[in-house]
């Protein structure tokens, strides 16, 4: 059975304005996410994740950043496919907190000191769905339950301050379902926490997931969230995805020499501790990513490639259908 994506993102291409001349953070970005579905975009820092997902949410900084290229089919709860890139501020407006959601890594980027918690949560309700007052605080409580907060009553009157980080995220999620999302956008949601209430924060969005049929856009700098949480992934250097397929695929048998890298960075279990007890230093990808004003011609991870050969500097090359889906952004995929 096909069925039709939520997110379509075709031909993306999203430029900054730097130093007065027109930088692309993201280009050739293809992408597309089902009902239900979780993609995990990875990268290291300055990839480009975050620019692909504001870039979706047209919350690129205004004046600096903008879509050049590209369109991002969205379809929302009416069943209507509409190019986000062509919407305009209240056009966006009616979409943001409503059929898309967001949580980011820090969550008082989304909370406001001044308001309690409850009247957080409800005010997406009153404003998009048109609840009154009194029916949007007893939502609020019933979502801060869902999402696993004891007390929801007292919670919901407190202001975020009196919270713990963990329970601050959570209240973000809660306050991001409020209006029932069609899909999630998810940046580095717990990469602010602490190990233990990272695995509980990931169990709950697929619990919530699961319950709702929401798709999620996940934005993270570490495999092994990507394995905990994703079915595919889209690996991206230097503003373009390198690699694509399914979690089992590319864990199983990488195509690209940057997700080998990556994968080789992720510390075994304990390894990490023991490693730093001894003074040693995590395994890391050699060399940086490289700038985007001066991107090398042909493969941009060539210059950290072990396996770069001549002909990687020549173009660009194309994402490689490697059979069964998965996709690679290099020449020699077979080889590595
Ligand atoms: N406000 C901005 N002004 C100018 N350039 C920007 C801006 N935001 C992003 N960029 C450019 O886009 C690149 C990609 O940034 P992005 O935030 O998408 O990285 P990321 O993959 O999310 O990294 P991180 O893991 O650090 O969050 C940056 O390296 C920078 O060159
Ligand atoms: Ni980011």
């Amino acid at each position: 059975m096909h069925v039709a994506p939520i997110l379509d993102i075709s031909g993306l291409k999203t430029v900054f304005r730097i130093g007065g001349r027109p930088v692309a953070a993201v280009q050739d970005l293809n992408l597309t996410i089902a009902p239900g579905e979780t993609l995990a975009l990875v990268g290291e820092s300055g990839s480009g994740k975050s620019v692909t997902s504001l870039s979706v949410m047209g919350l690129l900084p205004r004046g600096v950043g903008q879509v050049a290229e590209g369109t991002i089919l969205f379809r929302g709860k009416t069943g209507l496919t509409q190019d986000l890139t062509k919407l305009d501020a209240e056009g966006l407006r009616q979409i943001r907190g409503n059929d898309i959601a967001m949580v980011f890594q820090e969550p008082m980027t989304s909370l406001n000191p001044v308001y309690t918690i409850g009247e957080q949560i409800a005010e997406p309700m009153r404003i998009h769905l048109g609840r009154s007052h009194k029916d949007a605080a007893a939502a609020a409580i019933k979502l801060l339950a869902d999402v696993g907060i004891p007390d929801p009553e007292r919670r919901a009157r407190q202001y975020p301050h009196e919270l713990s980080g963990g329970m601050r995220q959570r209240a973000t999620i809660a306050m991001a379902l409020a209006c029932d999302p069609v899909l999630l956008i998810a940046d580095e949601p717990t990469t602010a926490l602490d190990v233990t209430i990272q695995a509980q924060i990931l169990d709950l969005l697929q619990k919530l997931q699961a319950e709702r049929g929401m798709g999620i856009l996940f934005v993270t700098h570490n495999l092994g969230v990507v394995a905990e949480i994703a079915d595919r992934v889209a690996v991206m250097y230097a503003g373009r995805i390198v690699e694509t397929g399914t979690v089992a695929e590319v864990f199983a048998h990488p195509r690209h020499p940057y997700t080998i890298g990556l994968m080789r960075s992720i510390p075994k279990l304990g390894e990490a501790t023991a490693l730093k007890r001894q003074g040693t230093p995590l395994p890391t990808i050699a060399g940086s990513v490289p700038s985007l004003i001066q991107l090398p011609n042909g493969c941009s991870f060539a210059p950290r490639c072990p396996y770069a050969i001549d002909a990687c500097w020549a173009d660009v090359p194309p994402l490689y259908d490697t059979g069964t889906g998965q996709r690679s952004r290099c020449i020699r995929w077979q080889e590595v």
